[in-house]
């Protein structure tokens, strides 16, 4: 038995599920002791590698979390806003650190998960990329140094199977450039325009979302003036980026007080 910290994760057959099984398994610094999907789900009860069409791992996929979160020392949770409320308390109960990459999460979800929080170590980021968090920094200064005179428009660009819009990174880029101008994002939020919606209001922060085919998650954020315009771009072309995000922050996690963390606490970048 080696004495890595193990970790369970939930949403086991999903996209985001399969890519951190593979980066977990690969990686020397942690071991997988647990995999989660939802009851009826046809891989619950089989071998999570033969699930996936390799060899067999050793981990019967379950649908049982707080069975599976007995066992472990952390769970990378990338499910839904529901199943991430529902985990969020039970990581507390097994004494699991929580890494959220679930998005979508509206103020009933993260009040919920505050509560927990209270009580566990909860690292939870729209985008758990090195890339992304930095292009956070870089829209806060950029925001920052220029005034109302350049619009500010977020435009991410997904996958068809996405759910949610505005990407939850798309939100944090956004809440990142309202920062730096010193006001609040909900006041300012201008997304999903149709039809006549008269002309853009000063000050507003825009989003718009593309979806289509296999995108993994293009965003920019572009700073509009007169004769001029500032692009800051983030192109992920690998899911791999979030798995290790999530896995890193596992990791970090580990021996911190309880509380509510991100990818920059993480990342050394606050
Ligand atoms: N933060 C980041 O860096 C980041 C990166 C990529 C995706 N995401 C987010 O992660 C989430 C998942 O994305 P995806 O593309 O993998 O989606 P997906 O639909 O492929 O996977 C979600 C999985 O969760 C499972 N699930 C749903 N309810 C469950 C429950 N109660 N118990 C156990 N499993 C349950 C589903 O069966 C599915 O397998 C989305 O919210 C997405 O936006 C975040
Ligand atoms: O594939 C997704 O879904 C992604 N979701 C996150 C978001 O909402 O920003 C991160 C990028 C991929």
């Amino acid at each position: 038995m080696s004495d890595l910290p193990g970790i369970v994760i939930t949403g086991a057959s999903g996209r985001m599920g399969q890519m951190l099984i593979r980066t977990v398994v690969e990686s020397k610094g942690a071991k997988l002791v647990g995999a989660v999907e939802r009851t009826g789900h046809d891989w619950i009860g089989q071998d999570l590698g033969v699930a996936m069409g390799g060899t067999a791992l050793g981990v019967a996929v379950t649908d049982d979390p707080l069975d599976a979160f007995a066992k472990a020392q952390a769970v990378i949770d990338f499910t839904t806003p529901d199943a991430t409320v529902e985990f969020a308390a039970l990581a507390a109960q097994a004494r699991a650190v929580h890494v959220i990459g679930t998005t979508g999460l509206e103020e009933t979800h993260l009040e919920k998960i505050r509560l927990a929080a209270r009580h566990a170590i909860v690292v939870r980021a729209g985008n758990m990329s090195l890339g992304v968090n930095l292009l956070v920094q870089l829209t806060k200064k950029v925001a920052a140094a220029l005034d109302e005179d350049f619009d500010i428009e977020v435009i991410e660009a997904h996958h068809h199977h996405k759910v949610d819009a505005p990407s939850g990174t798309a939100l944090m880029l956004g809440e990142a450039a309202a920062e730096g101008r010193g006001v609040h994002l909900a006041d300012v939020s201008d997304s999903g325009r149709d039809g006549i919606t008269g002309a853009r209001k000063r000050g507003d922060i825009g989003f718009s979302a593309i979806r289509g085919g296999d995108i993994v998650g293009e965003h920019d954020v572009m700073f509009a003036g007169q004769g001029e315009r500032i692009v800051l771009r983030h192109m992920a072309t690998d899911r791999g980026i979030f798995a290790r995000g999530a896995l890193k922050a596992a990791l970090w996690g580990q021996g911190h007080k309880p509380g509510e963390y991100d990818m920059m606490d993480v990342l050394g970048l606050s």
